[in-house]
């Protein structure tokens, strides 16, 4: 049977506080089933308005033409928390002052740019994404027949971190070019913006030996499940494989959220456990085995 692609979602009801809990019911269930299908789905009616996401892709854009040695300055190499500058890409996260800095937690490296030039729509974005990851947790946690309330202590003072990425065009020398190779994201969930348009994300769904392409669309976010949430849940949500091939003409701009949670949580699709890995231990044990290979 050919693979009929990652399933696109209206989430809209879901996130309706007039709807009936029949009518949620359903868009949870076909959430469930996407993320046990595929690990994967695409979303609309998120709520996120379409200026937010526009104003997000032009910050990219801003950032990553700036001079090398502007964003050489401003490398993650120089930040505890690993915000800043590398090869492939910017990372953002949650603004913590220095005198409270911890592990993947801290201030960013902000570019010398005008405020509403790069700072405040990020910080704009910023918060949709906190308050969209919430609700799809809310939904994953509720498919499984668990309490939202169990979410309370994950979603407390969550690390979440934006990743502005630049591919460069074909034309370009840089192996970046070529995209990102198969992967899998090691948290719990990443909410993906693409230019639109700039096609190139891949998923391998395993039961079809297939790579499905799933297109860069105005307004649809790719969400997907990582590791963290697939060893939660028994491997009943799939982290899956993943890649970008670059086929697009010229540049492609695209933001990955990755939402991590509480550094302090332990699995929220079992309550009880009391002593079991943390985010933290989890992301640790993450980073001992592939730190500075894939760099998340
Ligand atoms: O650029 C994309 O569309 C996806 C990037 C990605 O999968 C990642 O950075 O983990
Ligand atoms: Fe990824």
């Amino acid at each position: 049977m050919a693979p009929q692609g990652i399933p696109l979602i209206d989430i809209s009801p879901y996130l309706n506080s007039d709807s009936s809990a029949e009518i949620k019911a359903k868009v949870i269930d076909q959430v469930k089933s996407a993320c046990s299908t595929y690990g994967f789905l695409q979303i609309t009616g998120h709520g996120v308005p379409a200026d937010t996401q526009r104003n997000m892709l032009d910050c990219c854009k801003t950032l990553f033409d700036l001079p090398q040695a502007q964003k050489d300055a401003l490398s993650l190499k120089n930040n505890q928390a690993r915000r800043g500058y590398e090869r492939i890409g910017f990372y953002i996260g949650r603004e913590i002052p220095p005198e409270s800095a911890g592990f993947l937690r801290g201030p960013n490296q902000w570019p010398d740019l005008p405020d509403q030039a790069f700072h405040a729509p990020v910080t704009d974005y910023y918060e949709h994404m906190l308050r969209l990851t919430h609700h799809l947790l809310e939904m994953l946690v509720l498919a499984l027949g668990y309490e939202t309330e169990n979410l309370t202590t994950l979603t407390a003072e969550p690390v979440m971190n934006l990743k502005l990425l630049h591919y460069p065009p074909h034309s370009s020398k840089d192996t970046r070019q070529f995209g990102a190779g198969a992967h899998t994201d090691f948290g719990t969930l990443t909410v993906l913006l693409q230019q639109p348009g700039k096609h190139g994300l891949e998923v391998y769904h395993a039961a079809d030996d297939e790579w499905l392409s799933v297109p860069a669309v105005e307004d649809v976010f790719v969400v997907n499940m990582g590791d963290l949430i697939q060893k939660w849940t028994g491997g009943e949500y799939s982290s899956t494989r993943h890649r970008v091939i670059n086929a697009a003409d010229g540049d492609r701009y695209s933001v990955p959220c990755f939402y991590q949670g509480d550094l302090r949580a332990t699995n929220p699709f079992k309550p009880g456990e009391v002593d079991g890995e943390t985010v933290e231990m989890h992301i640790r044990r993450k980073f001992d085995q592939s730190y500075g290979l894939n760099g998340k």
